[in-house]
Order: structure tokens, then C-alpha cells, then sequence
């Protein structure tokens, strides 16, 4: 395959690099040229940060390979501004309206350099063992429990997410189901979808004056806190860390002071071995009797048939489930006992209010999760910046510009293990570095050094010194 770029005509990367399945993928062309630039397609509708970015004139597009070689897919439905930022960039995009059961997602995998998913695509390390041409996953979503994110980061591959553009979404559905369990909303809607008058005021009741009590005073949590506080009702919460509380809340010791000192109780943790049915049998009793449950972080948070007996025994008089440990995997399968065993005692139940995981489903939040995630995947391919990632350091140099045309950026995901600078340094010390930044998660690490004039058979031969050190995940090379 042979490429032009700029009017350089480029020469195979087999011919130069070897084993750029590290980089991008062995069957990518690479300039010969370090000075080889990339005119950027036209920004799209989205008017995103990057597209206005890539207008400026002094900024240079780094890449080592052809965008239209990117292959992306994108599955869970994400949004249409998600898919915009990526075509404009002149990447491969396939897009599915629905996530894949595992086999079928291993073959897909298996070819393309970008996934992104939302919060039912299970990357486990089975699927991304693989995904040999992977470089970055992108979390359309809050939650990255779906992804075997350590495994990832341990063959290179960074993961991202957006961590609170769907937070409001979240906390205004939270506040509607306080007041719809409050007055029964559900019970009485589907009577009378079916037909039936039934006015009623024994066990409705006003959220005001009531206690709400919080697990979890993250970005959600402390969203809610606020919105709760204006309509009248009392906050407390409970958090793993000692937290500012918003307006008048107050944080309590203890989980057991949560649960007997509130009339609802909302959980907002993410999924962690700690946080695995938080709340069962030994919990409900610790609730006040006639108190109420809302779950919209993950199904694991809450022992659902420990729920449904306490409904049965009058102690919680209502509930609103978003998540559930197994979920179907598009919209139209059956949520039925084949995919949880007490799926229909629960449906079964009063005023019980279930929704299929959309918290987070609003046109506000998926717009601005598109944006944000895909963006984020744009500056790590063609930059290698991984701020915000959450499975690698944050590593992140100025982006070069126009006027530094010799200039080649050498990305080295790396082993955190005793003497690796020292070799990489003997490698790269003999040229001029201009800048250069390491840090290290966990057993992982990530160096990002600019160097200057330099043609194209030093960048070679740097790339295999590189590659040829025992503590070498990726070596990744973009000018
Ligand atoms: N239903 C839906 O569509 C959505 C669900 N979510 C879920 O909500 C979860 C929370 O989201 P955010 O508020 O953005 O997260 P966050 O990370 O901002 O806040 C989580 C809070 O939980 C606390 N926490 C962690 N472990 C704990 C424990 N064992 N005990 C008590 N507190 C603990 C943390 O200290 C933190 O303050 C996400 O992890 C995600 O799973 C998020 C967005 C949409
Ligand atoms: O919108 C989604 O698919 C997932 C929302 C969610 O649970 C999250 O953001 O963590």
C-alpha cells in the first residue's frame, strides 16, 4: 500500500518498522519523511473543540499513518456527534445500533484500533487478548466496571470515559422517582392504562420534610444533594471518604446511620468488590420501615432477591431499579427469568418502578458524551496524549506546530520496573530531546519525548532500540 501525504510519497512501513502491530498496524504506510504533515479533512457539524483546534494554522496534525487506515467501531448506539467527530477525521467508522454477544465481538475486535462502547459491551480479557491491532478503548459512558481496565493498560491499550456529562441526567431521574414512588405513580398509571379508576391517598405521601439519605457523594450524589435540598427535603449521606457536603447535608458515619435515618434511600457507587450487594437482607432491616430504595448506579450494588422480600414484608413500601446485574443486550429482548432468575417476582411486585438503564439516556448527556469521549480518542491517536484516561498515566506534551517540522514525537508504554529510563535515555540521548515526560500507574508506565532533526532513518532506528528493550508494551512514533 502506498500512500501520499503532502505530496511525500510514502514507502511501506514493513519496509521500515517491522512490527507496527505496536503502533498502529503492520500493514499501515509510514512516510519515509518525518516532515510528512497531514492536512486535516474539513471540521464537522459538531463545532468541536478539536475541530476549531485543527484550524489553527500552527498546530500540526501528528501522524504516523493514513486516517482513512483507522478502523473504529462503535457499538451501544452512541450518539451521532460521537460518530462525527471521528469521520471527520477521515477514519473507517462502523457503527451498530446494539452491543454483540462475545464471539461475535471477538472476531470484530480482532481488526479494528478504536472501540467504543457504553455500559452493556463486556471487554473482558478473554475478548481483548484478541484485539491485537487495539489502541484505545473509549467508555461511552461514567462506568468503566465493563472493561478489564488493568488488563488493558498491561498490552497498551488506553481506556477512556466521560466522567460526569450524564451526571444531571442521572440526578434529575433520581428526583422524578422519589415523587412518582412517593404517590405510587407507576401503580396508578398502569391501572388506568388498563382501565381501571383507583384514587387513592393512604401511603402517598410529599417529599418534603422527608429525609433523603445518599450512598455515594460523587458527581451524582452531590448533583442530587442540591436538587433535593430546593425541593424541601432533608440530605444525608454516606461515602468510603470524608467529603464537603453541598447546602445543608451532612454526611453520616456510617452505612447503618444511612439506612436508619432515612425514608429514601438512592445508591450512587460504582461497581467494586465493596460495593457488591451493599445492600441485602441485613441492610433492608437496618431501613426504616415503609422507607423507600432507588438504585441507578449497577444491578451487582443491590441483592434484588433480598429486595423483593422486603417489599413483600411491607419494610420498603417501594423501589426504582435502573440497572440490574444481567441486562439485555439491545432494545426488544425479554427481561425474563432466563437472564435473572427472579425477573418476574419483580416485575410482579407494587409499586416498583423498573427502567432499562437510562439514567443517563438524555439528548443533553449523549451529545456531550459523543464529543468529549470521541475527542479524547482523536488526541490519543494522533497525539498520544492520555489526560483523562482511566487505566494510564496522564502524559500529555504542547502540541508541535508548523514551525517544527523536523520534529518526531516517540510514545513508549513500557514495564514499571527498576532501570528502564536509564536504556531508554542511552537510546534517545544522543539526539536532541526537546521535551519529554514520563509517569507511572501501577505497573505501567507511559514516556512521550518531542525530538528535533531527525530524518528518517534515525526515527527507524529509534523505533527498533525501543522495541527491543525487554520492558517495551507499545512503541508508538507520530510526526
Ligand atoms: N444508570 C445510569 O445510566 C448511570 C449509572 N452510573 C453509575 O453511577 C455510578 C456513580 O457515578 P458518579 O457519581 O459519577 O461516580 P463518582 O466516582 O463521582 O462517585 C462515586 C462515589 O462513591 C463513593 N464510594 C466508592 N466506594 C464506596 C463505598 N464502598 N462506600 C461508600 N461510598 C463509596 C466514592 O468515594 C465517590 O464519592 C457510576 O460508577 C456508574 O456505575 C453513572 C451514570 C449513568
Ligand atoms: O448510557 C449508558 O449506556 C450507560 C450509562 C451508565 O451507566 C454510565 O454512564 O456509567
Amino acid at each position: 500500500m502506498s500512500n501520499v501525504v503532502n505530496g511525500d510519497a510514502e514507502v511501506s512501513g514493513e519496509s521500515y518498522t517491522n512490527n507496527l502491530t505496536h503502533t498502529v498496524s503492520a500493514s499501515f504506510s509510514i512516510s519515509s519523511s518525518p516532515v510528512a504533515t497531514y492536512t486535516s479533512p474539513s471540521p464537522g457539524k459538531a463545532g468541536s473543540l478539536l475541530a476549531r483546534t485543527a484550524t489553527r494554522t500552527s498546530v500540526k496534525q501528528l501522524k504516523p499513518f493514513a486516517t482513512e487506515d483507522i478502523k473504529i467501531l462503535l457499538l451501544e448506539n452512541i450518539n451521532k456527534t460521537g460518530r462525527d467527530v471521528l469521520t471527520a477525521q477521515g477514519y473507517q467508522v462502523e457503527y451498530l445500533k446494539s452491543s454483540l454477544p462475545e464471539d461475535e465481538l471477538i472476531e470484530k475486535i480482532r481488526d479494528v484500533h478504536v472501540i467504543g462502547i457504553r455500559s452493556k459491551t463486556k471487554l473482558t480479557a478473554r475478548v481483548l487478548r484478541e484485539a491485537k491491532n487495539l489502541l484505545v478503548v473509549g467508555c461511552f459512558c461514567i462506568g468503566t466496571n465493563q472493561v478489564d481496565t488493568q488488563f488493558a493498560a498491561q498490552h497498551g491499550v488506553a481506556v477512556f470515559n466521560s466522567p460526569f456529562s450524564n451526571s444531571r441526567s442521572v440526578a434529575e431521574l433520581v428526583i422524578g422517582e422519589i415523587i412518582a414512588l412517593a404517590r405510587q405513580l407507576g401503580d396508578r398509571s398502569s391501572e388506568l392504562h388498563k382501565g381501571t379508576w383507583n384514587k387513592v391517598s393512604s401511603g402517598c405521601w410529599e417529599i418534603r420534610g422527608k429525609t433523603l439519605g445518599i450512598i455515594g457523594y460523587g458527581h451524582i450524589g452531590s448533583q442530587l444533594s442540591v436538587l433535593a435540598e430546593a425541593m424541601g427535603m432533608t440530605v444525608i449521606f454516606f461515602d468510603a471518604v470524608n467529603l464537603m457536603a453541598m447546602g445543608t447535608a451532612k454526611q453520616v458515619p456510617t452505612l447503618e446511620a444511612l439506612l436508619q435515618g432515612s425514608d429514601f434511600v438512592t445508591c450512587h457507587v460504582p461497581e467494586l468488590p465493596e460495593t457488591h450487594k451493599m445492600i441485602s437482607s441485613q441492610e433492608f432491616g437496618q431501613m426504616r420501615t415503609g422507607s423507600y430504595l432507588i438504585n441507578a448506579s449497577r444491578g451487582s450494588v443491590i441483592d434484588i432477591p433480598a429486595l423483593i422480600d422486603a417489599m413483600r414484608a411491607g419494610k420498603v413500601a417501594g423501589a426504582a431499579l435502573d440497572v440490574y446485574p444481567s441486562e439485555p443486550g439491545g432494545n426488544g429482548d425479554y427481561f425474563n427469568n432466563e437472564l435473572n432468575s427472579w425477573a418476574e417476582d419483580l416485575r410482579s411486585l407494587k409499586n416498583i418502578i423498573l427502567t432499562p438503564h437510562i439514567g443517563g439516556s438524555t439528548e443533553e448527556a449523549q451529545s456531550a458524551i459523543g464529543v468529549e469521549v470521541s475527542e479524547a480518542l482523536v488526541r490519543y491517536v494522533n497525539e498520544g496524549a492520555t489526560l483523562g484516561a482511566v487505566n494510564m498515566p496522564e502524559v500529555n506534551l504542547r502540541s508541535l506546530t508548523m514551525d517544527e517540522p523536523n520534529h518526531v514525537r516517540m510514545i513508549y508504554i513500557h514495564h514499571n520496573v527498576p532501570g528502564v529510563l536509564r536504556k531508554v535515555n542511552e537510546i534517545l540521548g544522543d539526539h536532541n530531546v526537546d521535551k519529554q515526560m514520563t509517569d507511572s500507574r501501577g505497573d505501567v508506565a507511559y514516556l512521550m519525548a518531542d525530538i528535533s532533526d531527525v530524518s528518517g532513518s534515525v526515527i527507524k532506528e529509534l523505533y527498533q532500540s525501543l522495541e527491543s528493550l525487554s520492558s517495551r508494551i507499545v512503541t508508538r512514533v507520530l510526526y
